[in-house]
């Protein structure tokens, strides 16, 4: 007989990235997303669990973690309150040694891309402003000033026209070939300028800026991808095509990562609906573009993080 006491004690898998696209309109083209945190924690007569390892009472959390995703194909994700109370009233409900549930979720919440021409189907940046950036340096002795503008933790996604193969495949390659995935990335991007340092008080910082992001996020959501490195190539050419001071493009891009989830195991046919959204390891793709004659001037040695 135990001296000790156990309290509160309570279980469950926390933080399920989650994906829910939903494809809506008669050809499917317009996408709504969903982009979810979810954690469970499972509170019941765990007592056994505890001091005998005894499992009879216990679902695994693994269990948990398969239920959020396949909720999420079975009954959508109408708001994170729905989701959350859908859950909760599940493992309650199904389990009888499963007396309270407790369901936390974040939802990063996404607008649309704005893009001429087409309607703003499936392209998204995540809402909260990106970090704006500027480093200027100026010599003394040669008069000479430079100016690299840029922006951090832009976040973007394609819901669509993105493909992956026709790759290396050496004993290591395990990689299916995608022919429809998500492509996500938390845009880093460093852009030099040509303006004379006599002309640089009269320059319109602020407009370049704006023009510079939205060429870029015009690009993200135009260009049908085959890789992220030919996306990468195409926003730093749009820039370079349509902001005539600007000379070098440089972008660091990660790739965010995600993964079908398998819902065969529960009957459940998974039509790139619910995705898992991985944080960490991630693809990293970083190149500069820069003007024909141009010496590049922006480092290439920072590290960045997804
Ligand atoms: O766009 C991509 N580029 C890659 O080089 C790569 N490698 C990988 O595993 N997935 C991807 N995706």
């Amino acid at each position: 007989m135990s001296k000790h006491v156990l309290a509160q004690n309570q279980y469950g898998k926390a933080e399920n990235r989650i994906v829910k696209i939903t494809r809506q309109g008669n050809d499917g083209a317009w996408h709504e997303i969903r982009d979810l945190n979810v954690s469970v924690a499972l509170r019941g007569e765990f007592r056994a669990v505890h001091h005998t390892g005894d499992n009879g009472n216990c679902l695994p959390t693994d269990t948990t973690k398969n239920t959020v995703y396949a909720f999420a194909k079975e009954h959508g994700v109408a708001s994170p309150e729905a989701f959350g109370i859908l859950l909760a009233r599940h493992f309650v409900s199904s389990q009888p040694v499963i007396h309270e549930a407790q369901i936390r979720v974040e939802e990063f919440t996404w607008d649309r891309i704005p893009v001429p021409t087409r309607p703003e189907q499936h392209s998204f940046v995540r809402k909260g402003q990106e970090v704006r950036t500027a480093q200027i340096t100026y010599s003394g002795s040669t008069g000479q000033l430079q100016v690299v503008s840029g922006l951090k933790e832009l976040t973007v996604m394609n819901s669509t026209n993105s493909e992956f193969h026709g790759f290396i495949k050496d004993r290591y390659t395990t990689l299916q070939e995608a022919y429809d995935r998500i492509l996500a990335t938390k845009v880093t991007a460093r852009w030099a300028h040509s303006v004379a340092a006599a002309g640089a008080d009269d320059f319109d910082w602020d407009r370049s800026y704006t023009q510079v992001r939205r060429h870029m996020l015009e690009a993200f959501a135009e260009t049908y991808s085959y890789s992220l490195q030919q996306t990468l190539n195409a926003m730093a050419e749009r820039v370079l095509d349509h902001c005539p001071t600007v000379n070098e493009v440089r972008l660091n891009l990660p790739n965010k990562h995600h993964f079908l989830v398998d819902l065969e195991p529960f009957g459940l046919k998974n039509d790139n609906e619910v995705y898992y959204a991985a944080d960490r390891m991630y693809g990293l793709i970083e190149g500069t573009v820069h003007r024909d004659g141009v010496q590049p001037v922006i480092a290439t040695s920072d590290w960045i993080t997804a």
